[in-house]
């Protein structure tokens, strides 16, 4: 059995309750094969394939707190520190209560590949808790993000690991963990990003997902002789990620069709109108369904459905799986031309396999969605330095990253005899230099 299939067999029988950290580990190791076998004989004898799929540390804790009628309930909290080769682990706290261990892992065993592409100095890791933020005040999320915090701030810090937002944690979640962290430890430091720009924060952090999205998008596209320009879009999702990808693509000329939520999705003929969209999302956190009262013209429907609208590209950017082998096939039927991931894994293994076939340039979320770590990697160096630069100083280096992401994907996977496949050359790229810093770290 060849060393990759060993490795992939271990990790199912070791975790066997983890679909979401098999797929991510299957897609991971299937598409180095090429480098791996090159490098067997030097690899095996270092156990460099297991050390890469065994966290260096998993954090699982309780989490206890009052809502405002008194009652105390229990979540489940977790840190898992992944890999820390190339620096401090780095990575968001998702707060949804899908949450378990194995989709943390997954989330964390992606981001030590996405933050190595981003070529700066963080490793990998990822938290959350299956505690659902919808519908609770303010009040009642203080009290969760303080509990939380009051465990976790046991292990983390600016040069040990910084969490930062993912689904359910934004700018509100992160201020309340950042007061408590405070409160506990007694430093003032860089220990999260996606701060508040009055304590830390960092200009372009908000938008820097979305905008780095359509950043590689752009640039992909141009490889492939085609314009962004007066091209429609398909989107998913109606959170961060997604409102400053709609906001990015509307200014680089794109039409955006749909959004959506968990419960449903908007299709606007006449391009979604992102103002209304952060008043309903950001302002009033309120569905989807209050869009129409602002875009009479639209239309509302409950359940999934995005991707049946025709469209040149389409951008997942909710979450895992949203994005199906049935999925794929409307897609290429519709003449979709790219897909291109703003969300973590959003497509299944079968139907990126299936666009791939079908010619449909595929971008991987951990090099399209790398610009939010990036940023947060920004924001932890002008911390640093106890400086804040402006909103075009970031956003031209994170212009300036995503498009060195999209080279370095592009041209490790024609090094490799397989020109196209950035799903193959994201992973390289990212694998060469954590594969790197592990050898030269020796057993560890
Ligand atoms: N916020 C960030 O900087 C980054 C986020 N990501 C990824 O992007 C995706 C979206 O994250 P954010 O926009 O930050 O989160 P968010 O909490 O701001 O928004 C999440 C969106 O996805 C939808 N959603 C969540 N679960 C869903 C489900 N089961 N079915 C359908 N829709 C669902 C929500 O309704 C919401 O519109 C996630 O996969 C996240 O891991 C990736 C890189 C960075
Ligand atoms: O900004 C960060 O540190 C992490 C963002 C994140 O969670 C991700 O890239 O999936």
């Amino acid at each position: 059995m060849s060393y990759v299939d060993e490795v992939i067999e271990s990790v199912v029988a070791k975790n066997p309750a983890e679909p979401e950290f098999h797929q991510a580990v299957k897609e991971v190791l299937e598409s180095l094969r090429p480098v791996i076998e090159a490098n067997e004989e030097k690899y095996r004898k270092v156990a460099l394939l297991e050390r890469m799929v065994e966290p260096e540390r998993q954090i699982k804790f309780r989490v206890p707190w009052v809502d405002d009628k008194g009652q105390a309930h229990v979540n489940t909290g977790y840190r898992v520190q992944f890999n820390s080769a190339i620096g401090p682990y780095k990575g968001g706290i998702r707060l949804h209560p899908s949450v378990n261990i194995g989709i943390i892992k997954f989330l964390g065993f992606e981001q030590v590949f996405k933050n190595s592409l981003t070529s700066l100095p963080i490793g990998g890791g990822k938290g959350g808790s299956d505690f659902d933020p919808k519908g609770k005040s303010d009040r009642e999320i203080m009290a969760f993000c303080q509990s939380f915090m009051t465990e976790l701030c046991k292990y983390i810090g600016a040069d040990t690991d910084v969490p930062a937002g993912d689904i359910g944690t934004g700018a509100r979640e992160i201020g309340f963990m950042f007061g408590q962290y405070k409160r506990i430890r007694g430093v003032y430091e860089g220990v999260l990003t996606g701060k508040g720009l009055s304590y830390g924060g960092s200009l372009a952090r908000t938008e820097a997902t979305g905008y780095g999205l359509l950043y590689l998008t752009q640039e992909l596209l141009k490889l492939n002789g085609i314009d962004i320009a007066g091209k429609t879009a398909c989107v998913s999702g109606s959170g961060n990620v997604a409102i400053y990808a709609i906001e990015k693509a509307t200014q680089l000329g794109v039409k955006v069709l749909t959004c959506s939520d968990s419960n449903g999705w908007v299709y606007d003929p006449d391009g979604i109108d992102v103002a209304a969209l952060k008043e309903i999302k950001e302002v009033n956190r309120a569905r989807l369904t209050e869009y129409k009262k602002y875009r009479p013209n639209s239309e509302y429907h409950e359940g999934r459905g995005v991707w049946v609208v025709k469209a040149d590209l389409a951008l997942p950017c909710a979450t895992q799986n949203e994005l199906l082998l049935e999925d794929a096939k409307a897609l290429v039927e519709n003449g979709c031309t790219a897909v291109c991931e703003g969300a973590n894994m959003p497509t299944t293994l079968e139907a990126t396999k299936y666009l791939q076939e079908h010619g449909v340039i595929f971008a991987p979320g951990k090099a399209a969605n790398a610009g939010g770590v990036a940023t947060s990697a920004l924001e932890m160096s002008q911390n640093s330095e106890r400086l804040s630069w402006t909103f075009d100083e970031v956003d031209a280096k994170l212009k300036s990253i995503m498009i060195n992401i999209t080279h370095n994907m592009v041209d490790a996977a024609k090094r490799y005899g397989h020109e196209g496949d950035y799903v193959m050359g994201a992973n390289i790229a990212g694998f060469e230099k954590v594969a790197d810093a592990m050898m030269a770290q020796g057993i560890c």
